[in-house]
């Protein structure tokens, strides 16, 4: 569905993506995650056409991004911030849908729009910014895309709007028989929607795979439990919310390796266990006294490796 060979991306001579490799299936809910400046926008905005590859290629749904307005039909692309015109009210959105898109499902696009409580006759200007999110995901969801692309889809909403916003994001995504792909700074979100997990730093991908395969082949070293935030490069900002499960008594990084946490910093490859960082290993099966790991550590225990390489 998404494949990237030797990708690179330039903005002149500061490298945003480099040799990214990707062959991501179809039928999935991929999240893409990574601190500021990770080139998480670079390559949403490669998949969609809206830039060229410096280097290499990328295929999405077979075919080079954009390149045809059938192509350009069969992929539906949620900006970061869900752009809208502010003029128009919810109804003429949905006209000019109708208008711009030859496979618009009007009923669809109408029925997400009662369930989302917008007002037709409301100019999305005055909408709050869960609404501009909800409009924004109507209009790309009722292309009835193949693809739906979304950048920080739900970043400025609250825990609330946020939650609502996911669901109908389920939704039309089930209701569509669509692939998604969104980035997101918010583990939880990711870990609640997502069965596909890609984490980019430094423009490289760290760590691609099925949430479910991921989490079945890393661990953590018995006395490791919740140490990848004290290590030192730990990536603070991808975060979880404040109060969110498992975030009690966890501090950002303190500057210390963790006690007895079997802290390599690297990848020894003895036994067949690779050591990610943070007490946390990668195995084909459990090594002795290994526990399982949850998401967040795990993308914690890359982005904190891939800290400490760049730095090294
Ligand atoms: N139009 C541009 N011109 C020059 N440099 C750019 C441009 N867009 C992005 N960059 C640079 O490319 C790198 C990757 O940026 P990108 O926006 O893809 O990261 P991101 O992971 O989406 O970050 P964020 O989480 O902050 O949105 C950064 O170093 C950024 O400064």
């Amino acid at each position: 569905m998404l494949r990237a060979a030797a990708l690179d991306k330039r903005y002149g001579r500061r490298a945003a993506l480099r040799e990214v490799e990707l062959d991501v299936p179809a039928q999935r809910i991929i999240g893409l995650v990574g601190p500021n400046g990770a080139g998480k926008s670079t390559l949403l905005q490669l998949a969609c056409g809206l830039i060229e590859p410096s280097a290499g290629t990328l295929t999405v749904l077979g075919r080079r991004p954009a390149a045809d307005a059938a192509h350009l039909a069969r992929v539906g692309f949620v900006a970061q911030d869900a752009p809208v015109y502010a003029g128009l009210s919810v109804a003429e959105h949905l006209r000019m849908g109708a208008k711009l898109n030859p496979g618009w499902d009007d009923g669809l696009a109408r029925d997400r729009v009662a369930q989302a409580g917008l007002p037709l006759t409301q100019r999305a200007g005055r909408l709050s910014g869960g609404q501009r999110a909800q409009l924004a995901l109507t209009l790309a969801a009722a292309k009835r895309p193949e693809l739906l692309i979304l950048d920080e889809p739900a970043a400025a909403l609250d825990p609330l709007a946020r939650d609502t916003f996911l669901r109908s994001l389920l939704e039309s995504v089930a209701a569509i028989g669509a692939s998604a792909i969104l980035s997101s700074h918010l583990l939880a979100d990711v870990e609640r929607v997502c069965d596909y997990l890609i984490v980019l730093a430094g423009g490289r991908v760290q760590l691609a795979g099925d949430v479910t395969d991921l989490l079945a082949t890393h661990f953590r070293r018995s006395g490791a439990a919740g140490d990848v935030r004290r290590e030192p490069g730990a990536a603070g900002d991808v975060r979880r919310e404040p109060g969110a499960a498992g975030d009690v008594g966890r501090e950002p990084g303190d500057g210390s390796p963790p006690a007895g946490a079997g802290w390599m910093g690297g990848r020894s490859g003895r036994d067949g266990v690779e050591h990610v960082h943070g007490g946390v290993v990668r195995a084909e099966a459990a090594p002795a006294g290994a526990a399982p790991v949850e998401l967040e550590e795990l993308v914690l225990a890359y982005l904190g490796r891939a800290t400490v390489e760049v730095s090294a």
